[in-house]
């Protein structure tokens, strides 16, 4: 185990909808500057447990720290500040304007009163553009910078939304199945994305596509009915008999989990 302090820390965390339990009590370390997996069949309460995290659904028990800091009751937009970020879906893009200007908006978004403010702070917009550049490099995004973004391709877009949540330098990002619908190619540029974000971000990923998770993830968690039924680094989990069962078993991922089964035998 490492000794490293976590950087996000879930305790105990429930979620019941009505006399539904679909978060059971999950207890859960996210280390600093890791990819950090959550997998497991559909309805494990995998997107739950990040909407818990996030603070997008209030928690019905247990305890969630940020370097410490308990934020268990903070509203979604103060654990932003915390440093929480959420990748935006692409129906938060904004269609109309450039993919400079998006990235440019979600930059200054760090500072949203100043962004609405016509007296704002030179140095800070200033900033912002900087920011956005960078990212335009940093997405592959340098190309279509003055394109629409709802004229972008899926793949694209995707990874705008990724960008978007850069933008705000936050300390962890979220990504919710950051490949689904996507292409083989696009599926490679993100999967190499999201591997560099290490470097500089902590990441808490849900993907279906097991050749990416084993490939880039530190750490996985492995949810089943609302609860962990492993936890490890990408080798322990393919060999996990339970997880291989639960894999092998009733998983609607289907072609994907089986073939990471069978992978390991
Ligand atoms: N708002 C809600 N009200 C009632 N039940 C809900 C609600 N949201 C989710 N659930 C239920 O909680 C369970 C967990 O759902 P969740 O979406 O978290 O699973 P998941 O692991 O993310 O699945 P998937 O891989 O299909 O996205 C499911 O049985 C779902 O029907």
């Amino acid at each position: 185990m490492s000794t490293a302090t976590p950087i996000l820390r879930a305790l105990n965390v429930t979620k019941r909808y009505g006399k539904f339990t679909a978060v059971n009590g999950i207890t859960l370390d996210i280390l600093p500057g890791t990819v950090h997996s959550v997998i497991g069949p559909n309805g494990a309460g995998k997107t739950t447990l990040f909407h818990t995290l996030t603070g997008t659904t209030p928690i019905t028990e247990g305890s969630i720290l940020v370097e410490g800091e308990e934020v268990s009751h903070l509203p979604g937009y103060k654990r932003v500040k915390k440093g929480l970020a959420r990748s935006f879906q692409v129906t938060s893009l904004f269609p109309n304007l450039s993919v400079r200007e998006n990235l440019r908006l979600a930059a200054q978004g760090r500072h949203p009163a100043q962004a609405l403010n016509p007296w704002r702070r030179p140095e800070l917009l200033r900033r912002a553009c900087d920011i956005a550049e960078q990212l335009l490099v940093r997405l592959s995004l340098q190309a279509v910078a003055e394109r629409l973004s709802a004229e972008l391709s899926h793949g694209q877009q995707r990874r705008l939304e990724v960008g978007m949540a850069m933008a705000g330098e936050p300390k962890v990002i979220f990504l919710d199945e950051p490949t689904s619908g996507m292409g083989i190619d696009d599926i490679g540029d993100m999967k190499r994305l999201i591997h560099s974000l290490r470097d500089s971000y902590t990441v808490v990923l849900i993907e279906h596509n097991m050749d990416i998770v084993m490939d880039i993830s530190d750490q996985i968690t492995v949810m089943q009915q609302g609860q962990i039924l492993a936890q490890g680094k990408p080798a322990e989990i393919r060999s996990d008999e339970r997880v291989r069962r639960a894999y092998l078993g009733s998983m609607i991922t289907g072609g994907k989990a089986a073939n990471a089964g069978k992978e390991s035998t």
